[in-house]
């Protein structure tokens, strides 16, 4: 993968998605969280990842669900698969990325399958979705919970991380999605590492970061999310940035505050307010939101500026129909 010139970077792919959705497209929910309603069993080091060794069949089918409810964006399988993952299981490197290469071509398969017909529905209000490849943070390979703890250790430094990214972010690349999702990433060393790595691989298609965070005011490891949007700006690649996984009640004064630090468009996919037990692995029930709290919130984060909204964790296809039906009313 050869160096670019900047004038080749395809930015218009994300800009021209918003534009069609009439100024907010919506991206889909939890992807894991459907798996699991399915039947699958994730609880396992690799996540949502086992279901491309074991369910490949059941990743299309909820791609299509979260299409027919409307998302203008799917984000692929591959937010826990990781070469180094894979590898812990038997796989050869060689198996290792051939499934990284089938979550996305999964993805795309389910996008121009719906695609096909959904564009002769008469009256439909869908838009041709975008594929975006699910690169998760370097915490959530760990399966520990560190993606929202941010605290990856002293022996964690850029260039770990950056080799950590590379080489899934290069099969991911030549797979052929549209966009890439950074996704939970919980400090300022990740950000930076995602934005250097994207430079040095030449990387053409657009991306957006995304960040959790637990106390709704800073990044998981206490940076201040301004720091971590200096790091970001200083990137043509990275067409928009925002929050992901978090709880929805953080979500509006974090849209209000990045707004004054990025020219970026915002994306914003918080989970349903429930929180993450990293340890136990399950959801502990919290201040929860139903899909209803979705539909008004969704109307406040695009006036507050986000211009990609979606859902994340224990979200679901209901979720991003109450948001699609709100954001796409006013233009139907
Ligand atoms: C977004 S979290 C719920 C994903 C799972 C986590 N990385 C773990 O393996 O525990
Ligand atoms: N895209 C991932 C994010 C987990 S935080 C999923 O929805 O499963
Ligand atoms: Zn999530």
């Amino acid at each position: 993968m050869g160096r670019e010139r900047e004038g080749d970077l395809r930015e218009d792919a994300l800009r021209d998605l918003i534009a069609r959705a009439g100024g907010c497209a919506v991206v889909d929910g939890g992807f894991a969280t459907q798996l699991e309603k399915h039947g699958a069993s994730i609880n396992d080091p690799l996540w949502s990842a086992l279901c491309l060794i074991k369910s490949p069949d059941l990743i299309k089918k909820v791609h299509l669900e979260y299409l027919e409810a409307g998302a203008d964006v799917i984000v692929t399988s591959s937010y826990q698969a990781t070469l180094p993952g894979f590898q812990s299981r038997g796989l050869s490197m060689e198996e290792a990325e051939s499934l990284l290469t089938t979550s996305v071509r999964n993805a795309v398969e389910a996008r121009d399958k719906f695609w096909s017909s959904a564009k002769r529905r008469i009256g439909n209000n869908y838009n041709r979705a975008l594929v975006a490849a699910s690169i998760g943070s370097y915490g959530a390979y760990l399966a520990d919970g560190s993606e929202y703890s941010g605290n990856y250790g002293p022996e964690v430094n850029l260039e770990k991380l950056k080799d950590f990214h590379r080489r899934r972010l290069q099969v991911l690349v030549e797979a052929g999605p549209d966009l890439l999702a950074f996704e939970t990433i919980p400090n300022k060393l990740e950000a930076q590492a995602c934005v250097e790595l994207l430079d040095e691989e030449g990387v053409l298609i657009p991306s957006w970061i995304c960040f959790s965070s637990v106390d709704g005011e800073n990044a998981p490891s206490g940076e201040s999310f301004e720091e971590c949007l200096d790091v970001i700006n200083k990137s043509s690649r990275v067409g928009a940035v925002g929050i992901n996984c978090a709880p929805p009640h953080f979500v509006l004064s974090l849209i209000q505050r990045f707004k004054l630090r990025t020219d970026k468009a915002i994306v914003v996919y918080p989970n349903s307010g429930e929180i993450w037990d990293g340890i136990a692995k399950k959801w502990l029930p919290s201040k929860c939101f139903d899909d209803d709290k979705f539909e008004v919130f969704a109307t406040r984060w695009r006036d507050a500026g986000a211009s990609l909204i979606g859902g994340c964790c224990r979200t679901s296809p209901c979720t991003v129909r109450a948001i699609s039906k709100v954001l796409k009313k006013e233009r139907s």
